[in-house]
């Protein structure tokens, strides 16, 4: 069996404040994207065979874990994993491989086993790759609206700088928080090809940390790109290309400096990959 875990984007991130427990309380849009890392898993006899970084301790591997111990052990499973996404640069991507993982052993050893919280004790963002498609969440990313947006091409950089999620959240300063974010206006300003009225209140932390991350936006910024934010915690931006010519462009101009790669968020793009029907080859890129 072979499926794909999407990568991500926030269209959007507000921080609404600090919780007593020392998580933020979010209110975000995720946008699952057309492109991602890509995984091989079949069914063993026994255990779980993992070829892919960082061993036991990789999440795809502890959600295998996870799911087979609920599910009493059914079986085992070999999985590959080729990773494609920038790691620690706010796509998601080891949080979508969890995701794949538990839908694919789901698929394969099928038991009354609540993936929803399987999904959240692995990480805040892995109940989303559970969906796909582009939702907004609350909590700390774990109560989900799904949400319909047209197909809209965009462009993502990483320069390879890797910014560590716990360390960006710890330099968040109560001038930080912000309101809820204007879901309705968001939608329709990106339908419409207009610049989205949203913000990603992690970016003032992480240009704190490292001040060189406004030169890259700036950049995107001056290819013509709408829309360009900071992804979740960084350090990857991404923003909105005028068609696939003005996408292929900026790429172009990107690829020479990072990771740069453009695809798809909304209309069926990254929704199709949660039920485990194959992907169309992702669109060109790095
Ligand atoms: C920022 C987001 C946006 O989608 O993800 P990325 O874009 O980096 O993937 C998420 O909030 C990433 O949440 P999560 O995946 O739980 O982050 P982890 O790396 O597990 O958390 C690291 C640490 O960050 C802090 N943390 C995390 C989430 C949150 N809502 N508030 C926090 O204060 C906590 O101190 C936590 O111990
Ligand atoms: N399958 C995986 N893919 C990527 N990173 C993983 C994976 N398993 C564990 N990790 C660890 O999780 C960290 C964050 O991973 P990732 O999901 O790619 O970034 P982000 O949380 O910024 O979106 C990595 O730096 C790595 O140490």
């Amino acid at each position: 069996m072979e499926r794909i875990a999407p990568g991500k984007v926030n269209l959007g991130l507000s921080l609404l404040g600090r919780r007593p427990d020392g998580y933020h309380e979010l209110h975000t849009l995720f946008a699952a994207l057309s492109f991602g890392d890509r995984l091989h898993l079949e069914p063993i006899p026994e255990g779980i065979a993992f070829r892919g970084r960082y061993g036991r301790r990789n999440l795809a591997y502890r959600a295998a874990s996870a799911y087979l111990e609920k599910a009493g052990w059914p079986g085992g499973v070999r999985i590959v994993l080729e990773k494609n996404l920038p790691e620690g640069a706010g796509l998601g991507g080891g949080s979508s491989d969890a995701a794949q993982v538990l839908l694919a052993l789901k698929a394969l050893y099928p038991a009354e086993v609540d993936l929803f919280s399987l999904a959240l004790s692995l990480g805040a963002d892995v109940p989303f790759f559970l969906l796909g498609g582009v939702a907004e969440a609350r909590g700390v990313g774990e109560r989900l609206r799904p949400l319909a947006l047209p197909p809209l091409p965009v462009v993502v950089f990483a320069s390879g700088l890797r910014l560590l999620t716990p360390l960006v959240y710890r330099e968040v300063k109560p001038h930080d928080f912000a309101p809820e974010l204007p879901v309705e206006a968001i939608l329709e300003a990106l339908a419409r090809g207009e610049e989205p009225p949203y913000w990603n209140s992690l970016e003032g932390p992480a240009f704190r940390l490292h001040p060189e991350l406004q030169e890259v936006k700036a950049r995107l910024r001056a290819l013509g790109l709408k829309g360009v934010l900071l992804s979740g915690s960084g350090s990857a931006f991404f923003g909105l290309a005028e068609d696939e010519a003005h996408a292929r462009r900026a790429v172009e101009a990107l690829r020479r400096t990072g990771y740069a790669r453009w695809g798809f968020l909304g209309g069926n793009h990254g929704a199709f990959a949660a039920d485990g029907g194959p992907l169309p080859p992702s669109p060109g890129g790095a």
